[in-house]
């Protein structure tokens, strides 16, 4: 999806941010133009920290946040132009969704008929209108998630930020989710998504930023940061009944770079591969064609940790 581009609407200059001794965001900068932006990282990356941080409920300890022009901390003018979709759920358990999100909306100055009309877009828009008078006790998961989102963007901001939106939702309701956001970045507006997925993160935007114990490691497009992830030999391990006779097999494929029987364990085989999806579609035809057993199969390396490892230079 390419994206418009224009003036910063989101700058980061040189900030840090401590929660007592522990280090949430060290000496961060950047800047943002509108459109979709996902601030990818594994847990504890600092994630969070940032999204609070333009948001104006933290302050920066050194540096500076600013957001359309202005400095998010303590800002009331700045806030009607914000829509904050939390990780956490904090709600009114004994309110209905729609009493919750008038709620809010009345604290941005949203009341009255006006108020009315617009919850009801809203509602349509997340998919609960035909729930949202419901006690939010009840709600499961993806419902409650709906029912912040709503909250977000109820008094249509000019930035969105959401911590970790997809969390809780199936397959139909992340699409919906994804959706909403692209339509929102579409209509010039700045989103920033957080997620700790990479492949969740590829389906939502081509613009990223990754983060990384408190540190900003990249920023740009997903694919090339994706390439670079890429030439990281991949490596994968199979328990299967001949190692010897398949890894014999899988030595000579194109996409292999290596593969040995583990010394410690006789049924096991460590591949190393520049080409995990080609292998991985390879790899049952192989089995049948040589009426290999493959009991198991598993990569250490797909979990993100491991990828920024990598990304940083540890790996
Ligand atoms: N209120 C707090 N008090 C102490 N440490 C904190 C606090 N909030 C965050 N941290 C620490 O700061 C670092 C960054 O946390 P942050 O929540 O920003 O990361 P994150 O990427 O959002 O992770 P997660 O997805 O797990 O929420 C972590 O080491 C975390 O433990």
């Amino acid at each position: 999806m390419s994206q418009p581009t224009s003036a910063p609407m989101i700058a980061l200059e040189r900030v840090s941010r401590w929660h007592g001794q522990v280090i949430g965001l060290n000496d961060v900068s950047f800047q943002l133009p509108a459109g979709l932006t996902a601030l990818l990282g594994p847990n504890g990356a600092g994630k969070s920290t940032l999204l609070k941080l333009v948001t104006g409920q933290l302050k920066p300890h050194t540096g500076r946040v600013i957001a359309m022009g202005m400095e998010p901390f303590a800002n009331p003018t700045l806030a009607s132009h914000l829509g904050y979709c939390p990780e956490i759920d904090n709600f009114y358990e004994e309110l209905t969704g729609r009493e919750f999100v008038t709620l809010l909306a009345a604290m941005n100055g949203i009341q009255g008929a006006t108020a009315k009309k617009r919850i009801q877009e809203v509602m349509e828009q997340v998919g609960m209108a035909d729930r949202c008078d419901r006690r939010i006790g009840g709600y499961s998961k993806g419902m409650r998630q709906r029912i912040k989102v709503a909250q977000a963007i109820v008094h249509d901001p000019d930035i969105l930020v959401m911590d970790e939106p997809l969390n809780g939702l199936d397959p139909v309701g992340r699409r919906e989710m994804v959706e909403l956001m692209q339509s929102f970045a579409a209509r010039g507006k700045c989103v920033l998504v957080s997620s700790h997925i990479l492949y969740e993160v590829e389906q939502i935007t081509d613009r990223i930023l990754v983060i990384f114990k408190g540190r900003v490691l990249a920023q740009g497009n997903i694919h090339d940061i994706r390439d670079q992830i890429d030439k990281h030999p991949h490596h994968i391990r199979i328990i299967t009944d001949r190692p010897r006779e398949l890894a014999a097999n899988l030595i000579f494929q194109p996409f292999v770079l290596s593969a040995r029987v583990d010394p410690k364990d006789e049924k096991l085989i460590e591949v190393e591969t520049h080409q995990p999806d080609i292998f991985y579609g390879a790899l049952p035809k192989i089995a049948l064609a040589g009426n290999f057993q493959i009991e198991r199969f598993h990569s250490p390396d797909n979990n993100l940790e491991a990828v920024f490892r990598y990304l940083v230079g540890d790996a």
